[in-house]
């Protein structure tokens, strides 16, 4: 049998994002702050205030103008609390403030109650140097009224919602949630709460992505598991014609019994099959009755890593997300690698006293792994290693949500 060559991870990533580029999921709801979490926003966040709106005191201390200080203890003149109006400063007194609370107008220095001491007359000494404009949050550093603070595609989490609660914004213009379908092919797999028979296993996969799915924002419509049948592949397929894409797992090797990938194959509009990557050759990406479809391996580990260094940038590119790839850094191997593969290896690791340390089992039929691992280390193709050359970590904080 011949064998053809395998896609590049890099050329496989492309094809991808192109392919997303083109079917951009741009709709648009408005959804309120509190239900945003994980959402991607549709239009520029502008800023409808000056943050801070006023000058703020940043301690706890006394506020006063710098030229009424000439030595001499001052009278404090009022006390203003965060949440208050204060008066103008009265001129030769200073103001008892809390940080957080509008510093007075005439007023151009805070001092901290630290460098300050309080007479028994309430009159208070200054003992430090002071510096005009000391202790004192302008108006505007943060962001000026009229400013653009996030960007359309910005994913929207706590920093980014709690950003637009200091603008006093109660809703946010969003990309609606992509309608992902998602499959999992096999005969063996049973769903957890039934027994298991003879040569049966239960459904992981469909576990692992309704959970990262549902991070990712998506509308997740189950439909289930198929057995390996042409007929019932066929008609289970036509009924997902309204999913943005169809997400499945399993089916896409070279076996019989793998009837899904040939169906797809012969069938379907092919984009990628066979990568160069371990685990995860036969992922398998194309169209099915022109609905979009990213057929996952079915080894767990393999769905898994195909996922994330794949189907995720995709998924959040259709919602318009520019920052798709991974954060990644180098790392000393702790380990070293003396056979050269073919495939882009990703192997599941820790990291221990700054070196990535593998797992003892890195089967792609294995979970456990990723149960353990803090990230992913890719070892080229081609390569070997030795212990403390440097190698490529991929956090799983960065792809699991
Ligand atoms: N002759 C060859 N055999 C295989 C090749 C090859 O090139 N030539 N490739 C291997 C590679 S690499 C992978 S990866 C697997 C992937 O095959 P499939 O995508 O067709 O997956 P299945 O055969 O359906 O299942 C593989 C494995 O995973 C288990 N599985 C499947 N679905 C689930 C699920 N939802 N939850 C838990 N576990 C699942 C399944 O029972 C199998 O053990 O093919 C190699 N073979
Ligand atoms: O590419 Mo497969 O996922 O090695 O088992």
């Amino acid at each position: 049998m011949k064998k053809s060559a395998l896609i590049a991870v890099e050329a496989a990533f492309e094809c991808l994002l192109q392919l997303a580029e083109k079917e951009p999921i741009g709709d648009v709801e408005r959804v309120a702050l509190d239900d945003a979490e994980g959402r991607v926003l549709a239009e520029p966040l502008i800023a409808s205030l000056d943050l801070p709106p006023w000058p703020n005191s940043a301690m706890d201390g006394y506020a006063l103008r710098l030229v009424d200080w000439i030595g001499e203890p001052l009278a404090v003149s009022q006390t203003i609390f965060a949440g208050q109006a204060p008066e103008p400063l009265q001129s030769g007194t200073c103001a008892r403030i809390f940080t957080g609370a509008p510093v007075p107008k005439g007023a151009d220095c805070v001092e901290l109650q630290e460098n300050t001491e309080l007479l028994e007359d309430g009159r208070v000494r200054f003992s430090q140097a002071l510096r005009p404009r000391q202790n004192i949050r302008e108006q505007g550093q943060e962001t000026r009224c009229g400013e653009t603070v996030l960007v359309v595609g910005t994913r929207l989490g706590p920093a980014q919602l709690g950003l637009a609660a200091s603008l006093g914004i109660v809703e946010l213009p969003v990309r609606r949630r992509p309608r992902v379908a998602l499959l999992s092919t096999g005969d063996e797999l049973v769903r957890p709460g039934q027994p298991l028979g003879p040569g049966q296993i239960y459904n992981s996969n469909r576990t692992l992505l309704l959970s990262w799915l549902k991070r990712l924002g998506c509308s997740v419509l189950d439909a289930g598991i198929l057995p390996d049948d042409p007929q019932l592949t066929r008609a289970r397929l036509e009924e997902l014609a309204e999913a943005d894409l169809i997400l499945s797992t399993g089916g896409v090797s070279v076996g019989e019994a793998d009837c899904f990938g040939q169906i797809l194959r012969e069938e379907g509009e092919l984009a990628l099959w066979k990568l160069a990557i371990k685990p995860g050759k036969p992922l398998t990406v194309g169209r099915y009755r022109g609905v979009p479809i990213i057929a996952l391996p079915g080894n767990p580990a393999s769905s898994l890593v195909t996922f994330a260094l794949l189907a995720r940038p995709y998924l959040l590119r259709r919602l318009g997300v520019r920052a798709v790839m991974p954060l990644a850094f180098q790392v000393p191997a702790g380990f070293a690698w003396s056979k050269p593969g073919k495939r882009r290896e990703y192997l599941w690791a820790r990291l221990e006293n700054g070196r990535a340390v593998l797992y003892s089992n890195q089967s792609p039929g294995v979970l456990l792994s990723a149960t353990w691992a803090d990230g992913l280390v890719e070892v080229i193709e081609d390569t070997t290693l030795a212990e403390g050359d440097s190698v490529r970590f991929i956090p799983l904080s960065e792809v699991l949500g």
